[in-house]
Protein backbone atom coordinates (compact mmCIF):
# COMPACT_ATOMS: atom_id res chain seq x y z
CA UNK A 1 0.00 0.00 0.00
CA UNK A 2 1.03 3.58 -0.65
CA UNK A 3 2.13 5.34 2.15
CA UNK A 4 -0.85 7.55 3.40
CA UNK A 5 1.05 10.20 5.78
CA UNK A 6 2.76 12.64 3.17
CA UNK A 7 -0.62 13.44 2.02
CA UNK A 8 -2.17 14.61 4.83
CA UNK A 9 -1.15 18.38 5.59
CA UNK A 10 -4.57 18.82 7.86
CA UNK A 11 -7.26 16.89 9.02
CA UNK A 12 -9.22 17.66 6.55
CA UNK A 13 -7.20 15.39 4.02
CA UNK A 14 -7.30 12.88 6.84
CA UNK A 15 -11.46 13.07 6.50
CA UNK A 16 -11.17 12.34 2.90
CA UNK A 17 -9.80 8.82 3.96
CA UNK A 18 -11.24 5.80 3.97
CA UNK A 19 -11.49 4.53 7.64
CA UNK A 20 -9.88 0.97 6.54
CA UNK A 21 -6.40 2.97 5.92
CA UNK A 22 -5.95 4.37 9.30
CA UNK A 23 -4.39 1.47 11.01
CA UNK A 24 -1.39 2.00 8.69
CA UNK A 25 -1.39 5.41 9.19
CA UNK A 26 -1.16 4.83 12.64
CA UNK A 27 1.94 2.63 11.95
CA UNK A 28 3.48 5.43 9.95
CA UNK A 29 2.90 8.28 12.46
CA UNK A 30 4.69 6.07 15.16
CA UNK A 31 7.59 5.49 12.66
CA UNK A 32 7.56 9.40 11.39
CA UNK A 33 7.73 10.36 15.65
CA UNK A 34 10.13 7.52 16.19
CA UNK A 35 12.67 8.84 13.39
CA UNK A 36 12.36 12.67 14.32
CA UNK A 37 12.96 12.17 18.06
CA UNK A 38 15.27 10.28 17.66
CA UNK A 39 17.64 12.87 16.97
CA UNK A 40 15.54 15.57 18.02
CA UNK A 41 14.33 14.58 22.05
CA UNK A 42 11.45 15.41 23.86
CA UNK A 43 8.44 13.09 24.74
CA UNK A 44 8.17 9.98 23.60
CA UNK A 45 5.76 7.81 25.35
CA UNK A 46 3.14 9.37 25.81
CA UNK A 47 2.77 10.35 22.08
CA UNK A 48 3.29 7.17 21.17
CA UNK A 49 0.59 5.95 23.43
CA UNK A 50 -2.27 8.07 21.46
CA UNK A 51 -1.48 7.40 17.95
CA UNK A 52 -5.04 5.96 17.19
CA UNK A 53 -6.85 8.18 19.64
CA UNK A 54 -5.79 11.37 17.47
CA UNK A 55 -6.17 10.43 14.44
CA UNK A 56 -10.04 9.39 15.73
CA UNK A 57 -10.60 12.34 17.22
CA UNK A 58 -9.31 14.24 14.02
CA UNK A 59 -11.24 11.72 11.84
CA UNK A 60 -14.41 11.67 14.08
CA UNK A 61 -15.15 15.28 14.92
CA UNK A 62 -14.60 18.62 12.90
CA UNK A 63 -11.22 20.16 14.16
CA UNK A 64 -10.85 23.18 14.71
CA UNK A 65 -14.53 24.07 15.11
CA UNK A 66 -14.75 21.30 17.61
CA UNK A 67 -12.47 22.06 20.57
CA UNK A 68 -9.98 19.69 21.34
CA UNK A 69 -7.40 20.26 24.59
CA UNK A 70 -4.93 17.80 25.25
CA UNK A 71 -3.99 18.15 29.24
CA UNK A 72 -0.20 18.47 29.61
CA UNK A 73 0.38 18.63 26.06
CA UNK A 74 3.42 16.13 26.41
CA UNK A 75 1.53 14.33 24.05
CA UNK A 76 0.62 16.38 21.69
CA UNK A 77 2.62 15.19 18.34
CA UNK A 78 1.01 13.17 16.42
CA UNK A 79 -1.51 15.98 17.03
CA UNK A 80 0.90 18.87 15.68
CA UNK A 81 1.80 16.42 12.99
CA UNK A 82 -1.55 15.46 11.74
CA UNK A 83 -2.40 19.54 11.58
CA UNK A 84 -0.53 21.35 9.31
CA UNK A 85 2.91 21.19 11.37
CA UNK A 86 4.71 18.03 9.36
CA UNK A 87 7.03 19.36 7.57
CA UNK A 88 8.39 21.42 10.36
CA UNK A 89 8.08 18.54 12.49
CA UNK A 90 12.05 18.35 12.50
CA UNK A 91 12.48 21.59 14.31
CA UNK A 92 10.69 20.33 17.21
CA UNK A 93 11.83 22.12 20.63
CA UNK A 94 13.90 23.94 19.02
CA UNK A 95 15.25 27.91 18.74
CA UNK A 96 12.40 29.22 16.18
CA UNK A 97 11.38 25.75 15.65
CA UNK A 98 7.72 24.68 17.08
CA UNK A 99 7.07 24.43 20.80
CA UNK A 100 6.67 21.01 22.29
CA UNK A 101 3.36 21.63 23.82
CA UNK A 102 0.36 23.10 22.28
CA UNK A 103 0.53 26.46 21.85
CA UNK A 104 -2.55 29.15 20.66
CA UNK A 105 0.11 31.34 18.40
CA UNK A 106 1.41 28.28 16.66
CA UNK A 107 -1.81 27.03 15.29
CA UNK A 108 -5.30 27.12 15.00
CA UNK A 109 -5.72 23.55 16.14
CA UNK A 110 -3.98 24.08 19.69
CA UNK A 111 -6.80 25.64 21.47
CA UNK A 112 -5.49 26.42 24.51
CA UNK A 113 -1.27 26.71 25.89
CA UNK A 114 -0.59 23.76 28.13
CA UNK A 115 2.72 22.19 29.57
CA UNK A 116 1.48 22.26 32.96
CA UNK A 117 -1.01 19.36 34.30
CA UNK A 118 -4.68 18.95 35.23
CA UNK A 119 -5.81 22.47 33.25
CA UNK A 120 -8.14 20.90 30.38
CA UNK A 121 -11.27 20.45 32.57
CA UNK A 122 -11.43 23.99 33.71
CA UNK A 123 -10.47 25.29 30.11
CA UNK A 124 -13.25 23.38 28.41
CA UNK A 125 -16.13 24.25 30.66
CA UNK A 126 -15.27 27.66 29.89
CA UNK A 127 -15.11 27.21 25.96
CA UNK A 128 -18.53 25.34 26.41
CA UNK A 129 -19.89 28.00 28.43
CA UNK A 130 -18.71 30.83 26.13
CA UNK A 131 -20.10 28.38 23.13
CA UNK A 132 -23.51 28.01 24.62
CA UNK A 133 -23.65 31.71 25.57
CA UNK A 134 -22.93 32.80 22.32
CA UNK A 135 -24.95 29.87 20.44
CA UNK A 136 -22.18 28.08 19.17
CA UNK A 137 -22.91 24.56 18.68
CA UNK A 138 -19.66 23.10 18.01
CA UNK A 139 -17.99 20.11 19.99
CA UNK A 140 -15.60 20.15 23.30
CA UNK A 141 -13.43 17.61 24.12
CA UNK A 142 -10.59 17.23 26.71
CA UNK A 143 -8.38 14.70 26.40
CA UNK A 144 -6.85 13.95 30.12
CA UNK A 145 -4.34 11.01 31.69
CA UNK A 146 -4.42 9.37 34.93
CA UNK A 147 -2.30 10.65 37.26
CA UNK A 148 -3.51 14.36 35.87
CA UNK A 149 -7.10 13.50 36.38
CA UNK A 150 -6.76 12.90 40.19
CA UNK A 151 -4.71 16.09 40.61
CA UNK A 152 -7.03 18.71 42.70
CA UNK A 153 -7.93 21.23 39.84
CA UNK A 154 -8.88 18.58 37.37
CA UNK A 155 -11.15 17.40 40.64
CA UNK A 156 -12.58 20.93 40.90
CA UNK A 157 -13.39 21.42 37.18
CA UNK A 158 -15.31 17.83 37.47
CA UNK A 159 -17.16 18.99 40.21
CA UNK A 160 -18.45 22.26 38.46
CA UNK A 161 -18.65 20.16 34.92
CA UNK A 162 -21.08 17.31 36.80
CA UNK A 163 -23.27 20.19 38.13
CA UNK A 164 -23.83 21.48 34.17
CA UNK A 165 -26.27 20.56 31.55
CA UNK A 166 -22.75 21.08 29.17
CA UNK A 167 -22.54 18.33 26.47
CA UNK A 168 -18.49 18.06 26.30
CA UNK A 169 -16.66 15.27 26.65
CA UNK A 170 -13.75 14.18 28.40
CA UNK A 171 -11.70 11.49 27.56
CA UNK A 172 -9.95 9.82 30.08
CA UNK A 173 -6.31 8.36 28.83
CA UNK A 174 -5.48 5.68 31.71
CA UNK A 175 -2.04 3.96 31.00
CA UNK A 176 -1.55 3.59 34.47
CA UNK A 177 1.13 5.50 35.10
CA UNK A 178 2.33 9.18 34.70
CA UNK A 179 5.94 9.75 34.65
CA UNK A 180 6.72 7.31 37.20
CA UNK A 181 4.31 4.91 38.21
CA UNK A 182 1.06 6.03 39.34
CA UNK A 183 0.29 6.78 42.85
CA UNK A 184 -2.71 7.29 45.35
CA UNK A 185 -5.99 5.48 45.52
CA UNK A 186 -7.77 6.42 42.66
CA UNK A 187 -5.21 4.51 40.57
CA UNK A 188 -6.86 1.37 42.73
CA UNK A 189 -10.29 2.38 41.11
CA UNK A 190 -9.41 2.99 37.76
CA UNK A 191 -7.84 -0.63 37.96
CA UNK A 192 -11.19 -2.26 39.03
CA UNK A 193 -13.04 -0.16 35.92
CA UNK A 194 -10.65 -1.98 33.91
CA UNK A 195 -11.53 -5.38 35.66
CA UNK A 196 -15.41 -4.52 35.26
CA UNK A 197 -15.80 -2.81 37.85
CA UNK A 198 -18.95 -1.33 37.60
CA UNK A 199 -19.73 1.81 39.24
CA UNK A 200 -17.45 4.68 38.79
CA UNK A 201 -16.22 7.75 40.56
CA UNK A 202 -17.43 9.84 37.81
CA UNK A 203 -21.00 8.98 38.02
CA UNK A 204 -21.01 10.55 41.24
CA UNK A 205 -19.27 13.60 40.36
CA UNK A 206 -22.64 13.70 37.40
CA UNK A 207 -21.29 12.63 34.17
CA UNK A 208 -22.14 9.64 32.01
CA UNK A 209 -19.94 7.41 31.76
CA UNK A 210 -18.31 4.78 28.97
CA UNK A 211 -15.66 2.66 29.47
CA UNK A 212 -13.01 0.76 29.34
CA UNK A 213 -12.60 0.99 25.67
CA UNK A 214 -9.51 -0.38 24.11
CA UNK A 215 -7.69 3.14 22.81
CA UNK A 216 -5.56 1.00 20.00
CA UNK A 217 -8.98 -0.70 18.85
CA UNK A 218 -10.39 2.11 15.81
CA UNK A 219 -13.58 0.51 15.82
CA UNK A 220 -13.90 0.74 19.07
CA UNK A 221 -13.69 4.17 19.49
CA UNK A 222 -15.55 5.18 16.73
CA UNK A 223 -18.54 3.07 18.41
CA UNK A 224 -17.91 5.15 21.78
CA UNK A 225 -17.62 8.27 19.83
CA UNK A 226 -20.95 7.69 18.22
CA UNK A 227 -22.80 6.56 21.16
CA UNK A 228 -21.74 9.75 23.21
CA UNK A 229 -22.79 11.92 20.36
CA UNK A 230 -25.88 11.20 21.68
CA UNK A 231 -25.74 11.62 24.98
CA UNK A 232 -25.66 15.59 25.04
CA UNK A 233 -24.48 15.99 28.56
CA UNK A 234 -21.16 16.09 30.52
CA UNK A 235 -19.63 12.57 30.40
CA UNK A 236 -16.33 10.80 30.02
CA UNK A 237 -14.80 7.93 28.14
CA UNK A 238 -11.98 6.44 29.85
CA UNK A 239 -9.97 4.33 27.41
CA UNK A 240 -7.14 1.93 27.99
CA UNK A 241 -4.08 2.79 26.08
CA UNK A 242 0.17 1.71 26.67
CA UNK A 243 2.32 4.91 27.45
CA UNK A 244 4.94 3.87 24.49
CA UNK A 245 2.94 1.87 22.05
CA UNK A 246 4.34 0.11 19.36
CA UNK A 247 7.81 0.75 20.41
CA UNK A 248 9.11 -2.52 22.24
CA UNK A 249 11.64 -0.82 24.20
CA UNK A 250 9.27 2.41 25.15
CA UNK A 251 6.82 0.18 26.37
CA UNK A 252 8.93 -1.84 28.38
CA UNK A 253 10.32 0.70 30.23
CA UNK A 254 8.05 3.48 30.18
CA UNK A 255 9.85 5.57 32.83
CA UNK A 256 12.79 6.19 31.11
CA UNK A 257 11.21 6.60 27.69
CA UNK A 258 8.94 9.34 28.55
CA UNK A 259 11.21 11.70 27.72
CA UNK A 260 14.86 9.24 26.57
CA UNK A 261 17.11 12.29 24.73
CA UNK A 262 18.67 11.27 21.78
CA UNK A 263 18.35 7.68 20.73
CA UNK A 264 19.41 4.95 18.06
CA UNK A 265 15.84 3.81 16.62
CA UNK A 266 17.21 0.53 15.52
CA UNK A 267 18.51 -0.91 18.86
CA UNK A 268 17.01 1.47 21.48
CA UNK A 269 20.45 2.76 23.09
CA UNK A 270 19.65 5.95 24.07
CA UNK A 271 22.88 8.22 23.44
CA UNK A 272 24.35 8.99 26.86
CA UNK A 273 26.66 12.68 26.74
CA UNK A 274 30.01 11.81 28.73
CA UNK A 275 30.13 13.59 31.75
CA UNK A 276 32.73 15.71 33.36
CA UNK A 277 30.90 17.70 35.91
CA UNK A 278 28.33 16.83 38.46
CA UNK A 279 24.80 17.29 38.05
CA UNK A 280 22.95 19.45 40.51
CA UNK A 281 20.62 16.75 40.61
CA UNK A 282 22.76 14.05 41.35
CA UNK A 283 23.98 16.26 44.05
CA UNK A 284 20.49 17.00 45.62
CA UNK A 285 19.73 13.26 45.47
CA UNK A 286 23.35 12.05 46.78
CA UNK A 287 22.71 14.53 49.42
CA UNK A 288 18.79 14.33 50.78
CA UNK A 289 19.90 10.88 51.25
CA UNK A 290 23.25 11.43 53.63
CA UNK A 291 21.43 14.03 55.51
CA UNK A 292 18.54 11.39 56.02
CA UNK A 293 20.78 8.79 57.19
CA UNK A 294 21.95 11.65 60.03
CA UNK A 295 18.19 13.12 60.73
CA UNK A 296 15.39 10.67 61.30
CA UNK A 297 13.59 13.39 61.09
CA UNK A 298 13.94 14.60 57.69
CA UNK A 299 11.50 13.50 54.88
CA UNK A 300 11.57 14.23 51.04
CA UNK A 301 8.24 14.89 49.26
CA UNK A 302 7.54 14.98 45.37
CA UNK A 303 4.43 15.94 43.76
CA UNK A 304 5.02 13.37 41.14
CA UNK A 305 8.63 14.13 40.08
CA UNK A 306 10.56 11.45 41.89
CA UNK A 307 12.91 10.59 39.06
CA UNK A 308 13.06 13.92 37.66
CA UNK A 309 14.12 14.92 40.99
CA UNK A 310 16.57 12.22 41.73
CA UNK A 311 15.00 10.90 44.52
CA UNK A 312 14.77 7.26 43.33
CA UNK A 313 18.00 6.52 45.44
CA UNK A 314 16.87 7.63 48.36
CA UNK A 315 13.38 6.09 48.06
CA UNK A 316 14.44 3.06 48.04
CA UNK A 317 16.88 3.29 51.28
CA UNK A 318 13.81 5.49 52.77
CA UNK A 319 10.30 4.34 51.53
CA UNK A 320 8.15 5.83 54.39
CA UNK A 321 10.58 8.69 54.14
CA UNK A 322 10.32 9.88 50.57
CA UNK A 323 6.80 10.84 49.88
CA UNK A 324 5.25 11.12 45.90
CA UNK A 325 2.22 12.82 46.39
CA UNK A 326 1.33 13.02 42.81
CA UNK A 327 0.71 15.51 40.68
CA UNK A 328 -0.61 17.79 43.62
CA UNK A 329 1.65 20.47 44.06
CA UNK A 330 -0.91 22.30 46.53
CA UNK A 331 -1.26 19.66 48.55
CA UNK A 332 2.27 18.52 48.82
CA UNK A 333 3.30 22.14 50.21
CA UNK A 334 0.82 22.07 53.21
CA UNK A 335 1.23 18.62 53.67
CA UNK A 336 4.87 19.08 54.16
CA UNK A 337 3.06 22.33 56.72
CA UNK A 338 1.45 19.05 58.21
CA UNK A 339 4.63 17.34 59.28
CA UNK A 340 6.64 20.27 60.20
CA UNK A 341 4.14 21.53 62.80
CA UNK A 342 4.88 17.98 64.50
CA UNK A 343 8.53 18.48 64.24
CA UNK A 344 9.64 16.84 61.71
CA UNK A 345 12.03 18.37 58.51
CA UNK A 346 10.20 18.13 55.37
CA UNK A 347 12.50 18.37 52.12
CA UNK A 348 9.84 19.98 49.34
CA UNK A 349 11.55 18.72 46.29
CA UNK A 350 10.04 20.86 43.36
CA UNK A 351 10.36 21.99 40.34
CA UNK A 352 10.53 26.36 40.41
CA UNK A 353 7.68 25.98 37.30
CA UNK A 354 5.64 23.71 39.37
CA UNK A 355 5.61 25.55 42.49
CA UNK A 356 3.90 28.48 40.72
CA UNK A 357 0.58 26.53 41.48
CA UNK A 358 0.81 26.20 45.10
CA UNK A 359 2.03 29.86 45.65
CA UNK A 360 -1.26 30.17 48.52
CA UNK A 361 -0.07 27.74 50.14
CA UNK A 362 3.61 28.62 50.74
CA UNK A 363 2.41 31.94 52.10
CA UNK A 364 -1.03 30.92 53.89
CA UNK A 365 0.03 27.64 55.39
CA UNK A 366 3.68 27.57 55.64
CA UNK A 367 5.07 31.49 56.19
CA UNK A 368 2.46 32.79 57.54
CA UNK A 369 3.06 30.23 60.41
CA UNK A 370 6.54 30.70 59.87
CA UNK A 371 6.98 26.77 59.45
CA UNK A 372 10.42 25.28 58.90
CA UNK A 373 9.42 23.49 55.58
CA UNK A 374 12.97 23.25 53.26
CA UNK A 375 11.53 24.01 49.52
CA UNK A 376 14.74 22.81 47.03
CA UNK A 377 13.51 24.74 44.14
CA UNK A 378 14.85 22.51 41.23
CA UNK A 379 15.02 23.41 37.59
CA UNK A 380 15.33 27.12 38.16
CA UNK A 381 16.28 29.70 35.63
CA UNK A 382 15.88 28.67 32.44
CA UNK A 383 15.30 24.87 31.49
CA UNK A 384 15.51 24.90 27.47
CA UNK A 385 13.83 23.62 25.15
CA UNK A 386 10.40 22.43 27.00
CA UNK A 387 9.91 26.38 26.88
CA UNK A 388 8.18 29.07 27.95
CA UNK A 389 5.44 26.88 30.10
CA UNK A 390 8.30 25.11 32.49
CA UNK A 391 10.87 27.99 32.79
CA UNK A 392 11.87 28.36 36.34
CA UNK A 393 12.60 32.19 36.34
CA UNK A 394 9.63 34.05 38.57
CA UNK A 395 10.61 32.31 42.07
CA UNK A 396 12.99 34.77 43.26
CA UNK A 397 10.77 37.76 42.76
CA UNK A 398 7.83 35.76 44.29
CA UNK A 399 9.74 34.25 47.00
CA UNK A 400 11.35 37.34 48.16
CA UNK A 401 8.08 38.87 48.88
CA UNK A 402 7.08 36.72 51.82
CA UNK A 403 8.00 37.56 55.04
CA UNK A 404 9.65 34.70 57.10
CA UNK A 405 10.85 33.35 53.71
CA UNK A 406 14.56 32.52 53.47
CA UNK A 407 15.32 32.71 49.56
CA UNK A 408 18.97 31.08 48.75
CA UNK A 409 20.28 29.96 45.96
CA UNK A 410 23.87 28.43 45.80
CA UNK A 411 26.75 28.97 43.37
CA UNK A 412 28.79 25.91 43.45
CA UNK A 413 28.37 22.69 44.07
CA UNK A 414 29.81 23.09 48.04
CA UNK A 415 27.47 26.01 48.76
CA UNK A 416 24.62 23.88 47.72
CA UNK A 417 25.31 20.99 50.14
CA UNK A 418 26.19 23.85 52.88
CA UNK A 419 22.60 24.97 52.45
CA UNK A 420 20.58 21.88 52.23
CA UNK A 421 22.63 20.83 55.29
CA UNK A 422 21.93 23.96 57.24
CA UNK A 423 18.59 24.24 56.32
CA UNK A 424 17.46 21.58 58.32
CA UNK A 425 18.28 23.62 61.64
CA UNK A 426 16.60 26.73 60.71
CA UNK A 427 13.08 28.11 62.14
CA UNK A 428 11.51 29.52 59.15
CA UNK A 429 10.85 28.20 55.82
CA UNK A 430 13.74 28.03 53.99
CA UNK A 431 14.57 28.15 50.06
CA UNK A 432 17.09 26.98 48.01
CA UNK A 433 17.11 27.26 44.14
CA UNK A 434 19.38 25.58 41.99
CA UNK A 435 19.23 24.77 38.15
CA UNK A 436 18.85 22.23 35.63
CA UNK A 437 22.28 20.27 34.73
CA UNK A 438 25.75 20.05 35.95
CA UNK A 439 27.73 22.41 38.68
CA UNK A 440 31.35 22.85 38.22
CA UNK A 441 32.37 19.86 40.36
CA UNK A 442 34.23 17.32 38.61
CA UNK A 443 32.72 13.48 38.24
CA UNK A 444 35.24 12.79 40.65
CA UNK A 445 34.22 15.00 43.49
CA UNK A 446 33.05 13.07 46.83
CA UNK A 447 29.54 14.17 47.75
CA UNK A 448 28.83 11.19 50.52
CA UNK A 449 28.89 12.83 53.99
CA UNK A 450 32.63 12.03 54.09
CA UNK A 451 32.89 15.38 52.74
CA UNK A 452 32.20 17.85 55.72
CA UNK A 453 29.05 19.63 55.70
CA UNK A 454 29.42 23.15 56.72
CA UNK A 455 26.95 25.38 58.58
CA UNK A 456 26.27 28.71 56.41
CA UNK A 457 25.47 31.92 58.38
CA UNK A 458 21.89 32.72 56.97
CA UNK A 459 21.93 36.14 55.34
CA UNK A 460 25.65 36.60 55.38
CA UNK A 461 27.40 37.50 51.33
CA UNK A 462 31.00 36.64 50.83
CA UNK A 463 33.94 38.81 49.09
CA UNK A 464 35.25 36.39 46.90
CA UNK A 465 37.35 39.43 45.50
CA UNK A 466 37.92 42.67 46.21
CA UNK A 467 37.56 45.51 42.96
CA UNK A 468 38.31 49.33 42.89
CA UNK A 469 36.16 50.32 40.21
CA UNK A 470 32.97 47.86 39.57
CA UNK A 471 31.18 45.53 42.08
CA UNK A 472 29.72 42.72 40.56
CA UNK A 473 27.14 41.21 42.84
CA UNK A 474 25.89 37.73 42.13
CA UNK A 475 22.95 35.82 43.18
CA UNK A 476 23.25 31.50 42.30
CA UNK A 477 25.17 29.76 40.09
CA UNK A 478 25.39 32.60 37.41
CA UNK A 479 28.56 33.73 39.84
CA UNK A 480 30.71 30.68 38.27
CA UNK A 481 30.45 32.06 34.71
CA UNK A 482 31.24 35.38 36.58
CA UNK A 483 34.46 34.25 38.15
CA UNK A 484 35.43 32.04 34.43
CA UNK A 485 34.47 35.78 33.11
CA UNK A 486 37.07 37.35 35.60
CA UNK A 487 39.71 34.54 35.08
CA UNK A 488 40.35 35.85 31.27
CA UNK A 489 39.33 39.29 31.65
CA UNK A 490 42.27 42.38 31.57
CA UNK A 491 42.31 45.21 34.39
CA UNK A 492 41.31 42.09 37.02
CA UNK A 493 42.02 44.29 39.49
CA UNK A 494 39.04 46.91 38.70
CA UNK A 495 35.94 44.20 39.62
CA UNK A 496 35.20 43.16 42.89
CA UNK A 497 33.13 40.12 42.92
CA UNK A 498 30.47 39.57 45.71
CA UNK A 499 28.71 36.01 45.98
CA UNK A 500 25.28 36.42 47.96
CA UNK A 501 23.85 33.07 48.36
CA UNK A 502 21.31 35.05 50.26
CA UNK A 503 18.95 37.03 48.65
CA UNK A 504 16.79 37.45 51.87
CA UNK A 505 17.52 38.20 54.58
CA UNK A 506 19.92 40.75 52.76
CA UNK A 507 23.76 41.19 53.78
CA UNK A 508 22.92 45.05 54.35
CA UNK A 509 26.00 45.29 56.13
CA UNK A 510 28.00 44.10 52.93
CA UNK A 511 26.01 46.48 50.63
CA UNK A 512 26.64 49.48 53.39
CA UNK A 513 30.71 48.61 52.25
CA UNK A 514 30.12 47.89 48.65
CA UNK A 515 28.41 51.51 48.84
CA UNK A 516 31.20 53.29 50.19
CA UNK A 517 33.84 51.68 47.85
CA UNK A 518 32.07 51.74 44.44
CA UNK A 519 30.75 53.57 42.35
CA UNK A 520 29.50 51.42 39.91
CA UNK A 521 27.35 48.40 40.75
CA UNK A 522 26.50 45.38 38.45
CA UNK A 523 24.05 42.70 39.46
CA UNK A 524 23.32 39.21 37.62
CA UNK A 525 20.82 36.43 38.70
CA UNK A 526 19.11 33.93 36.04
CA UNK A 527 15.66 34.94 37.28
CA UNK A 528 13.43 37.78 35.56
CA UNK A 529 14.36 40.96 36.95
CA UNK A 530 10.87 42.34 38.18
CA UNK A 531 11.36 42.20 41.64
CA UNK A 532 14.33 39.77 41.76
CA UNK A 533 17.67 40.21 43.48
CA UNK A 534 18.65 43.15 41.68
CA UNK A 535 15.79 45.06 42.95
CA UNK A 536 16.42 43.94 46.54
CA UNK A 537 20.17 45.73 45.44
CA UNK A 538 18.12 49.00 43.92
CA UNK A 539 15.85 49.11 47.33
CA UNK A 540 18.29 49.26 49.52
CA UNK A 541 20.54 51.76 47.19
CA UNK A 542 17.55 54.18 47.81
CA UNK A 543 17.17 53.41 51.30
CA UNK A 544 20.47 54.30 51.72
CA UNK A 545 20.67 57.26 49.42
CA UNK A 546 23.20 55.71 47.39
CA UNK A 547 24.67 57.76 44.41
CA UNK A 548 26.45 55.61 41.80
CA UNK A 549 25.23 53.69 39.04
CA UNK A 550 23.19 49.98 39.50
CA UNK A 551 22.94 48.17 36.43
CA UNK A 552 20.68 44.61 37.16
CA UNK A 553 21.09 41.89 34.70
CA UNK A 554 18.83 38.87 34.70
CA UNK A 555 16.06 37.71 32.34
CA UNK A 556 13.14 40.18 30.95
CA UNK A 557 9.73 40.88 31.32
CA UNK A 558 8.98 38.30 28.92
CA UNK A 559 7.76 34.66 28.31
CA UNK A 560 11.06 33.57 27.01
CA UNK A 561 10.70 30.90 23.83
CA UNK A 562 11.86 27.02 24.21
CA UNK A 563 16.11 26.60 22.70
CA UNK A 564 18.88 25.16 24.29
CA UNK A 565 19.85 27.14 27.87
CA UNK A 566 23.17 27.96 26.09
CA UNK A 567 21.30 29.65 23.25
CA UNK A 568 19.22 31.44 25.36
CA UNK A 569 21.62 32.53 27.37
CA UNK A 570 23.55 34.15 24.36
CA UNK A 571 20.45 35.95 22.99
CA UNK A 572 19.74 37.64 26.30
CA UNK A 573 23.32 38.55 26.28
CA UNK A 574 24.07 36.31 30.03
CA UNK A 575 26.58 33.78 28.21
CA UNK A 576 30.19 34.39 29.35
CA UNK A 577 30.96 36.04 25.91
CA UNK A 578 28.01 38.65 26.28
CA UNK A 579 29.00 38.80 30.26
CA UNK A 580 32.61 39.83 29.29
CA UNK A 581 31.31 42.49 26.92
CA UNK A 582 29.40 43.96 29.42
CA UNK A 583 31.62 43.80 32.25
CA UNK A 584 34.52 45.45 29.62
CA UNK A 585 31.96 48.20 28.69
CA UNK A 586 31.70 49.54 32.25
CA UNK A 587 35.09 50.50 32.70
C1 LIG B 1 1.33 20.82 37.51
C2 LIG B 1 2.30 19.85 36.91
N1 LIG B 1 3.00 19.04 37.72
C3 LIG B 1 3.87 18.17 37.20
C4 LIG B 1 4.05 18.09 35.85
C5 LIG B 1 5.08 17.17 35.27
N2 LIG B 1 4.44 16.12 34.48
C6 LIG B 1 4.35 16.18 33.15
S1 LIG B 1 3.62 14.86 32.47
C7 LIG B 1 3.40 14.18 33.98
C8 LIG B 1 2.71 12.86 34.08
C9 LIG B 1 1.38 12.87 33.43
O1 LIG B 1 0.82 11.61 33.53
P1 LIG B 1 -0.53 11.30 32.81
O2 LIG B 1 -1.48 12.41 32.97
O3 LIG B 1 -0.98 9.97 33.27
O4 LIG B 1 -0.12 11.29 31.27
P2 LIG B 1 0.83 10.25 30.51
O5 LIG B 1 2.21 10.82 30.54
O6 LIG B 1 0.74 8.95 31.20
O7 LIG B 1 0.26 10.21 29.13
C10 LIG B 1 3.91 14.97 34.99
C11 LIG B 1 3.92 14.64 36.41
C12 LIG B 1 3.32 18.97 35.05
N3 LIG B 1 3.47 19.00 33.72
N4 LIG B 1 2.45 19.82 35.60
C1 LIG C 1 5.86 17.30 30.43
C2 LIG C 1 6.51 17.65 31.69
O1 LIG C 1 6.08 18.54 32.37
C3 LIG C 1 7.69 16.93 32.14
O2 LIG C 1 7.85 15.74 31.47
C4 LIG C 1 8.89 17.81 32.02
O3 LIG C 1 9.23 17.93 30.66
C5 LIG C 1 10.01 17.20 32.81
O4 LIG C 1 11.13 17.99 32.75
P1 LIG C 1 12.57 17.34 33.04
O5 LIG C 1 12.93 16.57 31.80
O6 LIG C 1 13.43 18.52 33.29
O7 LIG C 1 12.39 16.44 34.21
MG1 LIG D 1 -0.77 8.17 32.39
Amino acid sequence: MKPVLPKIQSPEDLRSLPKEVLPQLAVELREFILETLSAKPGHLGAGLGVVELTIALHYFFQTPEDLLIWDVGHQCYPHKILTGRKDHFDSLRQLDGIAGFPTRTESKFDVFGVGHSSTSISAIIGMAIADQLQGNLNQHIAVIGDASIVSGMALEGLNHLGSTDLDVLIILNDNSIGIDPSVGALKEHFFQLENGGNHSVFEDFGLHYKGVVDGHDFDQLFKAFEELEQIRRPKILHIKTTKGKGYTQAEADQVKWHAPGKFNKATGEISKSVQNKISFQQIFGETIADLMRENPNILAITPAMLTGSNLVKAKIEFPKRVIDVGIAEQHAVTFAAGLATQGMVPYMAIYSTFLQRAYDQVIHDVALQNLPVVFCIDRAGLVGTDGATHHGYFDIAFLRSIPNMIVSAPMDDKDFQNLLYTAQFTESPFSIRFPKGNSDADVSTELSSRFNFEKIEIGRAIELKKGNEVAILTFGTIGQRIQNVLGEISFKEKYGHYKFLFCKPFDKSMLDQIFSQYQTIITFEDGILNGGFGDAVLEYAQEKDFKGKIIRKGYPDEFIEHASIEELEQEIGLDEEGILELLLGLI
